[in-house]
């Protein structure tokens, strides 16, 4: 685990191209670790193509992400994942007809080493694994106040404890730094404020985390500091009072959507 206050994200002049749009121009920023980080800017700003970057799903069209010091740029998301960044999507990754259990133990499954000889043997260790994959999901379960939802299958919980599991998902892979793209959508204000909750355990547990969110609430309440995208370009940086009461950064807002939607 990386000391509280070391960089552990470093993005240096990260740009991204389609066509003829540039979603993402000359953006510079880094996350210590420890840190809760809030992307946020208004719609069609650059934030989930950041993410995509960042997460190894789309290579930059030119500049350089380093994650704990080594060169990621363009790495693919399974080499993102072996190096410690997990991430969520916007929509729902989830297996429906898989139990919340199996769902976060499928995820767990990567991080194991008997590999499919030793399955397919049944020998000692896969069934040690076995147990020790139960007992983790299980903790993650917990962790993510969902032990008791541990057998019902994933179609069947409620929204708030779908957005849940899939955090548990990604938690599974033991991440140091967790992306998590738009958390909050979709959830009343009891299920943020449990969102919020959650959020500060996993800091507590020693994982940095990034979020894409537009719930202004969930941001001021549970990020560190604040990075504003707008056309692909960051305006603003700082902790949460200063950047929502920046001039710039409420006009981008108030050009197109309520800073508190
Ligand atoms: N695959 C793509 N091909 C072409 N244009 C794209 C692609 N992905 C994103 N864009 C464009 O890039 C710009 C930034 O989009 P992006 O989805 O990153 O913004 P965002 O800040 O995440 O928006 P939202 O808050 O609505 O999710 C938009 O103009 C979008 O239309």
């Amino acid at each position: 685990m990386n000391p509280a206050g070391q960089e552990i994200l470093s993005v240096s002049n990260l740009t991204r191209i389609f066509g003829g749009l540039t979603a993402v121009r000359d953006v510079t920023m880094s996350v210590q670790a420890g840190e809760v980080v809030g992307l946020i800017g208004p719609n069609g700003a650059g934030k989930t193509t950041l993410f995509n970057m960042l997460g190894g799903s789309l290579p930059p069209s030119s500049g350089s992400v380093r994650f704990d010091g080594t060169d990621c740029t363009g790495a693919p998301s399974h080499v993102m994942g072996q190096r410690g960044v997990s991430r969520t999507f916007q929509i729902t990754s989830l297996f429906p007809s898989l139990t919340a259990l199996d769902n976060v133990r499928s995820a767990a499954y990567r991080t194991t080493r008997a590999g499919w000889g030793a399955a397919i043997l049944r020998s000692a260790a896969y069934r040690r694994e076995e147990e020790e994959l139960r007992r983790k999901a299980l903790e993650i379960l917990a962790f993510c106040d969902l032990d008791h939802r541990a057998d019902t299958l994933a179609d069947a919980m409620s929204y708030g404890e779908q957005r849940r599991l899939e955090i548990a998902i990604a938690l599974a892979a033991e991440p140091r730094l967790l992306l998590l793209d738009e958390p909050a959508a979709g959830m009343n204000p009891e299920e943020g404020q449990r969102l919020v909750e959650m959020i500060r355990r996993i800091r507590a547990r020693g994982v940095t985390v990034l979020l894409v969110e537009h719930h202004m609430r969930v941001v001021a309440s549970v990020c560190d500091r604040l990075v504003v995208l707008d056309h692909g370009v960051k305006i603003a940086e700082g902790p949460p009072a200063q950047v929502l009461n920046d001039p710039e950064v409420i006009r981008v807002y108030l050009g197109r959507e309520p800073v508190d939607a």
